[in-house]
């Protein structure tokens, strides 16, 4: 028991859930920029081992972290302190440029600005009008994967599963986003777009000193991450600024204003003009914002108009893209892995879409295709995109396995470990998407189960992932479109078991080792 003298008096702090013993002052924050930093989930999943499903760490003077790794205690902290919860952990790097003060991603649930953005994502990524107005522009990219690999397929080259499958997604998001493709399928290798994006994520996903000492981070501002990651963002705006935004309004204005795409940009653009900030005002506010962020720890500099409008469009790409990207790539490299488990995948694509030329799969397929979403659910119980679910208590009276958590310390559910816990899943580790069919699977099928949190790739709660009906639309779409038409083989001799599925935590929990592999078409 930590007890501080103060004012003569003693203050006796409350309990704490167990963990690591940790240096007077740094607390575990070594543990944390060691052990914890290259794979945390894992790490954290062998701490609870230990430590039990409710273990702290602390870091530095100040901070401390409660890590979750059970589904009693992921019920206990996200469904019934959920709205206590519903606040992220943010570290220090995102508020760079403001980031964020403006993004629905890391606002405070309290905030307007993020109520209105999930009402927004909901009517596009949720609702059945807004799915219906994608299906059109998922089936098509679809295709286009499907056709791109035929014709890889004469070369005999390998294909970079990930590379094709990141270029196919960014192109649908930014088709839903702003009616244009952001990237080109057919030419792989630098790709201008996403090299704006990827300095970004990496950035974000590095473990970084300000956030356990508050008081380093003007150095951080004029040298170190937060400092990076302003100039990133900035190339970013930009890019959306002359690239897509402008040349909408350009367009919009030759159009007399009747230009319509029916995409979200229309929406985000009618968010802006109510705001009447004008164009100049904006890029001034920009080019400010840039000088004041290089030279002084400005924290929040709230602002309304386009520049909401381009953290919303960076926002989706951030959390739309590299989760769907790398569940494809997971479900493709166990399927390889499991040539059983893609044979079974394909007849099932044979027998419901048929492998004449023009058969390509299409949405409305996915209803007929129990095994193929099996193989999707298992996937994510195994390598969720998302392992750990960063939280904040944001409101007193949150108490975790009887200890009570007070207001600013950070929660991390380990989505992970719940996922592989041999106490729910028997034969945790082993890939069967079987698991998900069997008689009496009755609700684990599902993802949103009341108090049940067993199973929750997407999250819970307020916060839970807005873009989970379209990911389970577009991931199981894109997975068959890999495996339709087109037969795999592993390159230069390569064995199933030779596949290394070991896990690589960036931003998302990524394939250590891309996966390569020959596509033979079949029609
Ligand atoms: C396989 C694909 C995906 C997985 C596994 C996934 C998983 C998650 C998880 C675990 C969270 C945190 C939820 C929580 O705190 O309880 C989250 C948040 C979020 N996801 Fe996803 N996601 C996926 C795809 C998408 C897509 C396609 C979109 C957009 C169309 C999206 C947009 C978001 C956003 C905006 C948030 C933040 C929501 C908030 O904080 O209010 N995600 N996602």
């Amino acid at each position: 028991r930590h007890i501080l003298r103060k004012h003569g008096r003693k203050r006796v702090s409350p309990p704490q859930p167990p963990g690591p013993a940790g240096h007077p002052i740094l607390g575990n924050l070594l543990y944390v920029i060691g052990p914890l930093r290259n794979n945390p989930h894992t790490a954290l999943a062998s701490l609870a081992q230990t430590y039990g499903p409710i273990l702290s760490l602390r870091l530095g003077l100040t901070r401390t972290i409660v890590v979750v790794s059970s589904a009693a205690a992921a019920h206990e902290a996200l469904a019934k302190n959920d709205a206590a919860l519903a606040s992220r952990l943010v570290p220090d790097t995102v508020h760079a440029m403001s980031y964020g003060a403006t993004s629905m991603v890391f606002l405070p649930s309290s905030n307007p600005l993020w109520k209105q953005d999930r009402v927004i994502m909901g009517a596009r990524f949720s609702s059945g009008r807004g799915l219906d107005t994608i299906r059109p522009i998922l089936e098509c990219h679809a295709g286009h994967l499907t056709e791109y690999l035929r014709a890889c397929s004469s070369t005999g080259m390998p294909v970079i599963i990930r590379e094709a499958v990141n270029r196919t997604v960014l192109n649908v998001i930014s088709n839903i986003l702003f009616s244009e493709d952001v990237v080109d399928l057919r030419a792989p290798g630098a790709q201008p777009f996403r090299g704006l994006i990827v300095p970004v994520l990496e950035e974000w996903s590095k473990s970084n000193v300000s956030d356990a000492f508050p008081f380093l981070a003007p150095i951080d501002h004029l040298l170190g991450s937060r400092r990076r990651i302003s100039i990133h963002l900035a190339k970013l705006f930009n890019f959306f600024d002359q690239e897509i935004v402008q040349r909408r309004l350009a367009r919009t204005s030759t159009n007399t204003g009747s230009e319509k795409n029916n995409d979200m940009l229309d929406i985000l653009l009618a968010r802006q003009a109510m705001s009447k900030l004008t164009r100049q005002e904006i890029i001034t506010f920009l080019t400010v914002r840039m000088f004041i962020e290089y030279l002084f720890p400005l924290h929040v500099l709230y602002v309304r108009g386009m520049f909401i409008c381009f953290i919303s469009i960076q926002d989706m790409f951030i959390a739309a893209s590299d989760t769907s990207t790398v569940t494809v790539q997971w479900a493709m490299a166990q399927l390889l892995r499991h040539p059983e488990k893609m044979e079974k995948v394909r007849h099932e694509l044979r027998a419901c879409v048929g492998v004449g030329s023009n058969d390509f799969v299409k949405e409305s397929d996915l209803d007929n295709l129990p095994y193929l979403h099996a193989v999707v659910k298992e996937t994510l119980r195994l390598h969720p995109a998302v392992p750990l679910i960063p939280r904040e208590v944001a409101a007193d009276g949150v108490s975790l396995g009887g200890f009570p958590v007070p207001i600013g310390t950070g929660v991390v559910v380990n989505l992970w470990a719940i996922g592989r816990d041999p106490t729910v899943w028997p034969q945790s580790d082993k890939f069967m998407p079987e698991r998900f069919l069997a008689a009496g699977a009755g609700d684990a099928v599902h993802f949103q189960v009341k108090d049940d949190y067993t199973y929750r790739p997407f999250g819970a709660g307020r916060r839970v992932c807005p873009g989970m009906d379209y990911a389970l639309r577009s991931v199981p779409l894109l997975l068959a479109s890999l495996v339709h038409k087109t037969e795999w083989r592993l390159p230069d001799g390569m064995a199933p078991e030779d596949i290394d599925l070991n896990d690589r935590y960036g931003t998302v929990l990524n394939l250590a080792t891309p996966l390569y592999v020959v596509p033979l078409s079949t029609v």
